[in-house]
């Protein structure tokens, strides 16, 4: 199983960028890292061969057998279908009035802003490996930029093991229950994730899945993670054999000499993906409905060719646009009411202009819901998670009247510090098991537990699926964002059932990941937080606390080791919000720059922008998630009627 998978763009895009990494380390064996300096940002392009033509049309094959009752809209869906393919004329008028499905010509100007396979962007001005370097004094290292190798720390030796220190942060915390968010905050964060950050992993030079399990494997695209003598789930090392986690390295994007690179493959949406949800009819997504005791409710289209899904058929698991849809069975049910959205506006469309197209149709129902969506991510999620005093330090709360301005210099691209570390804070908030409400409010002796269901879809096709898992995310408790992670969270990500430590640790994942793509440690970043600088770990009591702290003493030699990740998540929380100051600036920083840089957000109203009318704004400003949610979902209710939707 695989998350992190390819595509051929992006896999084409490692080709390139490999020549450009050996020829990097060849000019610096040869001239010295100075070199490197005035190599930076120019552009060799034109040197490398032309790329074979990218498969971006893979015909995706529409199965129609099912074994559920027939659902009239997908037998509107014709048998084969291709991909659909962006407009490349960025000033064309379907460029001008929608955004693409792959976000080029989102910015006229600088069309591969915030495209899929485009550069993720960084907040540290370069990135922090450790060859090509003057010396390993990070401090002294403002013109030298590392070119691709690990850390280290800054005694030279290799940082610890990322699986021991998520053994030993998690040890000593005991699982608390946030009292204020419940698990559905958690849910709808993911959500968000996997609509605007898809980091590929690298591949073999045949495209091939890498093996990356063994601790002696040499391909630089490898970043195994050892496993201590004493751990307490997986297969421990010994003093004479040493045992490993799998990790595969994120792919290489480099376009010139000089440091790795990383590409996010991400945008709404990708376009083949695009195409195999729509049904071409009337404007309307594909969904099937299942129908079990007199009650028939709604789930994606299957994907009977998803080779990630342990479930067997005919559980298949499903497509909708992104196939981490199936991960596990809380992302379903979101999934599920934004399907049955963007029906109901293609309905209402439909009916008040009866000559539309069907793409037509489809694009307005598009650019109202996801400035529904925009507008629940900045007025609802976003508050919950940094509180107030960021939300106005950030100017990020939508207005109730008038608009804000489209910034066509602001690149929108996702920057790695937040897509490897801040923004996984959501990690922490995973419980391990997703309870089951009913209609009467009452929670079912059967929760779905999360390490027997990655990537597992059967619970969704259980009587009632979507309805009362979603009803259990919004009546339980999220965990609160800290070092304690739910067993499943640390051991359990991609286990097969039946086959205990099949899987691996997704906390060691996380901090390998930050280091497998040059983000700098933790003090790093503290200035950007408004945090004062540190020398020595007891310098950081005040922002974490004095047992915290110690537990970081018995992790790493030196408080200039500390991973983003680990520094981010021992913070305590801001008033009134769920994260500490370091991952919420980043975060902060981040949504301001994908609304600043999105010329469709849907408050923009300036020249060159293309939000919505002033009537459409004032009735997605009548929305809210909690509407959205009743209307699909009988019997769902926050069971505190007033509270708002993330609250306990
Ligand atoms: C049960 C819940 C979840 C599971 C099982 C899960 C699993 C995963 C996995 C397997 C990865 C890929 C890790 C890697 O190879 O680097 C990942 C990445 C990520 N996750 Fe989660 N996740 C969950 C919830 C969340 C939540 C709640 C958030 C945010 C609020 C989140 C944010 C992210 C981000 C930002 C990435 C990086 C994606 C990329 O770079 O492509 N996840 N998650």
């Amino acid at each position: 199983m695989d998350t992190q998978k390819a595509n051929n763009e992006a896999k084409s895009k490692q080709a390139d960028a490999e020549v450009y990494q050996e020829a990097t380390k060849i000019l610096v064996e040869k001239y010295g890292v100075d070199i490197l300096d005035q190599l930076e940002g120019v552009d060799f392009s034109a040197l490398l061969p032309k790329p074979a033509p990218v498969e971006h049309d893979e015909t995706v094959q529409i199965a129609r057998k099912r074994r559920y009752a027939p659902n009239p809209e997908e037998d509107t869906k014709p048998a084969n279908v291709s991909c659909i393919k962006d407009d490349a004329n960025c000033k064309s008028v379907t460029n001008n009035n929608y955004r693409s499905i792959t976000g080029i010509c989102n910015n006229v100007d600088n069309p591969n802003f915030g495209a899929a396979n485009s550069p993720v962007a960084r907040l540290s001005a370069k990135p922090t490996y450790a060859n090509g370097r003057k010396c390993f004094l990070f401090k002294s290292l403002s013109k030298s930029l590392g070119i691709d190798s690990i850390r280290k720390a800054v005694s030279g030796q290799d940082l610890p093991s990322t699986r021991l220190i998520s053994n030993l942060i998690n040890q000593g915390t005991s699982e608390v229950f946030d009292r204020n968010a419940n698990h559905f905050h958690m849910q709808f964060g993911q959500f968000i994730a996997h609509d605007i950050i898809f980091m590929p992993s690298s591949t073999g030079p045949n495209g091939q899945a890498l093996d990356c399990s063994s601790c002696t494997v040499t391909n630089p695209n490898c970043a195994p993670i050892e496993i201590p003598t004493n751990d307490p789930y997986f297969p421990k090392s010994t003093p004479t054999t040493k045992s490993c986690m799998r990790l595969t390295r994120a792919l290489n994007g480099q376009t010139g000499f000089g440091a790795r690179m990383q590409i996010d493959q991400a945008t709404n949406y990708r376009r083949c993906e695009a195409a195999s949800v729509r049904s071409f009819s009337k404007g309307k997504l594909r969904q099937i409905s299942v129908t079990g005791q007199g009650l028939t409710w709604f789930l994606p289209p299957q994907n009977k060719n998803d080779s990630n899904c342990q479930s067997k058929n005919p559980d298949f698991c499903f497509q909708c646009g992104d196939f981490r849809n199936s991960l596990h069975p809380g992302l379903i049910p979101l999934h599920v009411t934004f399907i049955l959205e963007h029906n109901r506006i293609a309905d209402a469309v439909a009916k008040a202009r009866p000559t539309a197209t069907d793409e037509q149709i489809y694009q307005i129902a598009r650019r109202a819901l996801i400035a529904m969506y925009q507008y629940a991510v900045y007025k609802e999620y976003l508050p919950k998670l940094l509180g107030q005093g960021l939300m106005n330090e950030f100017g990020l709360t939508p207005l109730i009247n008038g608009n804000t301005r489209y910034n066509k210099t602001a690149n929108p691209s996702l920057m790695v510090e937040f897509t490897t570390a801040a923004f996984r804070f959501g990690h922490s908030q995973a419980r391990a098991d997703f309870p089951r409400v009913d209609y009467n409010n009452k929670q079912l002796d059967t929760p779905v537990n999360l390490g027997s269901n990655i990537f597992y879809a059967d619970a969704q096709y259980d009587f009632d699926g979507a309805r009362r898992l979603l009803s259990g995310m919004l009546m339980t408790s999220a965990m609160q964002v800290d070092t304690s992670f739910s067993f499943p969270i640390r051991n359990q990500l991609f286990e097969i059932r039946g086959k205990p430590a099949s899987g691996v640790d997704l906390i060691a994942t996380n901090i390998m990941r930050g280091r497998d793509t040059g983000v700098a440690p933790y003090v790093n970043y503290r200035s950007f937080a408004k945090l004062s600088p540190v020398t020595k770990f007891d310098d950081l009591v005040v922002d974490m606390g004095a047992d915290r702290v110690n537990l970081l003493k018995t992790v790493y030699a030196n408080v200039n080791d500390i991973d983003l990740y680990v520094g981010i998540l021992m913070e305590k929380p801001m008033n009134g919000a769920l994260i500490g100051p370091t991952g919420g600036r980043i975060i902060a920083e981040q949504f301001r720059r994908l609304r600043d840089g999105d010329r469709f957000y849907f408050e923009h109203s300036n020249a060159g922008a293309r939000g919505l009318t002033n009537d459409e704004l004032s009735e997605i400003r009548k929305t809210n998630l909690q509407g959205l949610f009743c209307r699909f979902f009988q019997g769902i209710q926050n069971p505190m009627i007033n509270q708002k939707i993330f609250d306990m």
